[in-house]
């Protein structure tokens, strides 16, 4: 089954066609998105394609009622735009790229794939925010979790490269991208997560401040005279590495105002890094042990200063990382110090393999007929019939 995936990240909008055995057979990456312009360029590009048996879009936010991966009709459509306001800065694009496609290619069957479905099954006292009950339970506050398309790839090609069963592994995940969040996994299932309600929580990140101090936000809202549109703008597009170096957000620029001996850049990557350390080291608190630590997202596949700091002192966890095989990490290595209790993988992130999965799978459940060699029929590719959870 050709599965073409979509994925509006925050920053980016990446399509993919993959075929049945995964192998990336088109590709077109979008800096912005969700202009006339893009959505042209879009259509173009879909247009162009030979063979689309089924699409794969990642929606960022599922809110109570998605749990798994939705076949995408107007109802599931109207649904997931109705829970804009819990992601604002993830939801409109997504909904965006259905429609783009759709007006393409409106007879290809279509699901929808959840950044939060990973964590829905987390534990309740990780997931629930100790506020009065009758909110919680009016307004489905509650930790959602985010990039778990992500997190459960990564997951699922840590057992493959350390040739365990998942399920019997303990993983720390960090997704380090424009976004970023931890994931605490063990048997495969999410145990714990940085993000919560909204994406805004955690890791410092590119432009998104992570967690800070509820009473902070109310002092701003009360006593500095900001409003709330103000102070939602900055939390979410003015803060992070770009608010603290005054620069863009990108990494890359932190590290080279480091190199060039930048104290607001060094501040900047201390700050973000002393975080990550320390939530990598709380979610190990979740999990009772850990046996593998995994980085990916475009900050976690190529930065090595960032792997060198975050791992730094945390040898009394058993991470311990090779600077030299951490230098030369270029994809889905092992990064360890040979004899190091924990292993330290960096590994590429395919959220597109994942939407293709659970595409597939989606698929075959509501189209139980198929025949083998089929586009989508049992036998295609080695998947299992029956969807797995991660
Ligand atoms: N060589 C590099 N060193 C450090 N950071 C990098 C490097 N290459 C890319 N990045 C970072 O990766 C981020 C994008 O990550 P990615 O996972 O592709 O983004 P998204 O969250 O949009 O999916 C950029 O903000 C950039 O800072
Ligand atoms: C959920 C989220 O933060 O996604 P992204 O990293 O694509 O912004
Ligand atoms: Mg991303």
């Amino acid at each position: 089954m050709n599965v073409l995936v979509v994925n509006a990240g925050s920053s980016s909008l990446k399509v993919r066609l993959l075929d049945g055995d995964d192998r990336l057979t088109a590709s077109l990456d979008l800096g912005e998105w969700a202009g006339a312009e893009e959505t042209e360029e879009l259509a173009r590009f879909v247009g162009g394609l030979r063979r689309v048996d089924a699409v794969g879009h990642r929606i960022v936010h599922g809110g109570a009622e998605f749990r798994d991966p939705a076949l995408l009709d107007p109802d599931v459509r109207r649904r997931i735009a109705d829970l804009t306001e819990l992601a604002p800065l993830h939801q409109p694009r997504g909904v965006a790229g259905i429609d783009a496609i759709a007006r393409v290619l409106p007879e290809t069957p279509a699901v929808a794939c959840f950044d939060t479905a990973f964590h829905a099954g987390l534990p309740d006292a990780a997931a629930t925010y100790a506020l009065p009950r009758e909110w919680n339970q009016k307004w489905g506050l509650r930790r959602y979790g985010f990039h778990g398309l992500s997190h459960a790839y990564a997951g699922r090609r840590a057992g493959e490269l350390l040739d365990r069963q998942a399920t019997t592994l303990r993983l720390v995940t960090c997704h380090l991208g424009a976004g970023a969040s931890l994931a605490a996994v063990s048997d495969g299932r999410s145990m714990d997560t940085t993000m919560g309600f909204t994406p805004l929580a955690g890791l410092v990140m590119a432009t998104r401040t992570g967690s800070v101090d509820p009473g902070l936000v109310l002092w701003l809202l009360q006593h500095a005279g900001l409003s709330t549109s103000h102070v939602s703008r900055a939390l979410e597009f003015e803060s992070g590495l770009a608010g603290l170096t005054g620069g863009s957000g990108d990494m890359r620029e932190v590290l080279r105002g480091v190199a060039d001996g930048r104290p607001e850049s060094r501040l900047a990557f201390g700050v973000y890094t002393h975080r990550l350390r320390r939530e990598i080291a709380a979610m190990t608190g979740s999990l009772g042990g850990l046996d593998a630590l995994v980085f990916t997202g475009g900050v976690g596949e190529h930065s090595p200063d960032v792997r060198a700091a975050a791992t730094a002192d945390l040898a009394y966890l058993g991470v311990e990382v090779d600077e030299t095989a951490n230098r030369a990490a270029t994809t889905d290595t092992d990064i360890s110090a040979s004899g190091a209790p924990v292993r330290t993988l960096v590994i590429t992130s395919r959220e597109d393999i994942e939407i293709a999965r659970l595409t597939r799978a989606a698929i075959r459940r509501t189209r139980p007929g198929l025949q083998a060699g089929e586009p989508g029929g049992p036998s295609e590719r080695g998947d299992p019939v029956d969807p797995v959870s991660p």
